[in-house]
C-alpha cells in the first residue's frame, strides 16, 4: 500500500544539518527574479556579496541547496511515484529576520494525511533552529498525491481566504523567464517535472512546469519590492496553496488587499486568461 496512515501519521523523519552562504542567497533571489532592472541598483542589495537581503522564502530551500539529487516522496508509510505528486501548499513562518549565512538544523514531521477520495493530502511541518537551539523558522507544506486517496482517512480541512469585496489595493505584473525553472532548480530542488519534457509528459503536462515554490517566492519578492519598500525583514508569515500549474516563461497578474497587518493576494497567468496560480496568499507584517 503506498500510503499506510497508521506507520506515517506523526512520523518524524531524519533531522537536516546544514549550512548556507551569502552567494546561496544571493543565487536563490535571482532564481525568484529580483534585480530584474538594470537600472535599478536598490536590486543589488539582493546579490551583496557579503550580506545579500534574504527573503523568508529563502526558509523553503536552505536545508537542500545543495542537493543534487531528484526528490523522492519516501517516507515511513509512504511511497509514491514522483511524478503522480504536485506541491499544493506552502506557509513559512519565520521568527526572526533570515541571516545571510547560517547553520542549522530542521525536524519534520507527518502532520496530516488527508484523504480527499481521489488524492491524498500529505501534511509536513518542520521546525529549524540555529546551532543555540533558537528557532528560526517553521514550515508547514502539503503535496497533493493524484490517485492516492481512498485510504479511509479524514478529508481534513480546505484552506480559504475571505477576500474583501472590493477592487484590489495594488496590482503587481510579474514576469518569469523560460528558462526560470533551469535557474530554480540550482537552488536545490531536481525534480525532473520542472526540467526533462519527457517526465513533465508522463505527470501529464505538454512540457515542464515552474517549481511551485518558485512562483510562492516570487510573488513573495514582487510583494516585499512592490508593497513593502524592499524591506525582506518585513514579513513575518506567508502562506500561498498552489491553485494551478505555471509553466516558465509565463506572466503573473498578482492582487493584493491590504487587511490589517496582512496582505491576502491571488496569483493568475496573464498568457491564460488569468488562470489560477495562486490562492489564499497571506503576507503578515512584522509587527
Ligand atoms: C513535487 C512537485 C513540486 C511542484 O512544485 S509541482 C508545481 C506546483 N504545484 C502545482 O502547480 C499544483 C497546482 N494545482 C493544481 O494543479 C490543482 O489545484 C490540484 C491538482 C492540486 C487540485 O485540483 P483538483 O484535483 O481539481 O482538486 P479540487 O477538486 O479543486 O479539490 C479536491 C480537494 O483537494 C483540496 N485541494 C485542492 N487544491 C489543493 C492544494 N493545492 N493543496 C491542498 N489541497 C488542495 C480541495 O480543498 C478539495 O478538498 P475539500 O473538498 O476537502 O475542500
Amino acid at each position: 500500500m503506498p500510503i499506510d496512515p497508521s506507520v506515517a501519521l506523526g512520523a518524524e523523519l531524519p533531522e537536516v544539518s546544514f549550512e548556507w552562504s551569502a552567494s546561496d542567497a544571493a543565487l536563490y533571489n535571482l532564481a525568484v527574479g529580483a534585480a530584474s532592472d538594470p537600472m535599478d541598483t536598490t536590486g543589488l542589495e539582493y546579490i551583496h556579496d557579503a550580506t545579500p537581503k534574504v527573503l523568508p522564502t529563502f526558509a523553503t530551500v536552505a536545508a537542500g541547496f545543495h542537493t543534487t539529487e531528484p526528490p523522492k516522496v519516501s517516507f515511513p508509510g509512504i511511497d509514491i511515484d514522483l511524478a503522480k505528486v504536485v506541491h499544493g501548499s506552502q506557509q513559512v513562518t519565520a521568527y526572526r529576520p533570515l541571516p545571510a549565512a547560517g547553520k542549522a538544523t530542521t525536524r519534520t514531521r507527518i502532520a496530516e494525511i488527508q484523504d480527499k477520495g481521489s488524492a491524498a493530502v500529505i501534511v509536513q511541518e518542520s521546525v529549524t533552529a540555529d546551532d543555540e537551539g533558537q528557532t528560526l523558522w517553521t514550515s508547514r507544506s502539503s503535496i497533493f498525491a493524484k490517485g492516492e486517496g481512498g485510504f479511509g482517512g479524514e478529508r481534513g480541512s480546505s484552506a480559504k481566504v475571505d477576500y474583501p469585496d472590493r477592487a484590489p489595493d495594488h496590482r503587481l505584473t510579474v514576469a518569469t523567464l523560460p528558462q526560470q525553472a533551469l535557474l530554480y532548480r540550482l537552488c536545490g530542488d531536481r525534480n525532473p517535472l520542472h526540467s526533462d519534457p519527457e517526465f513533465a509528459t508522463r505527470a501529464g503536462f505538454p512540457r515542464p512546469i515552474l517549481h511551485g515554490l518558485c512562483t510562492y517566492g516570487t510573488v513573495c519578492r514582487a510583494i516585499v519590492d512592490e508593497v513593502l519598500g524592499g524591506d525582506v525583514t518585513a514579513v513575518a508569515d506567508y502562506s500561498a496553496s498552489f491553485a494551478g500549474v505555471v509553466f516558465p516563461g509565463e506572466t503573473l497578474a498578482v492582487e493584493i488587499w491590504e487587511d490589517g497587518s496582512r496582505l491576502l493576494a491571488t496569483a493568475t497567468v496573464v498568457e491564460r486568461d488569468g488562470a489560477k496560480a495562486l490562492g489564499n496568499v497571506v503576507c503578515e507584517r512584522r509587527r
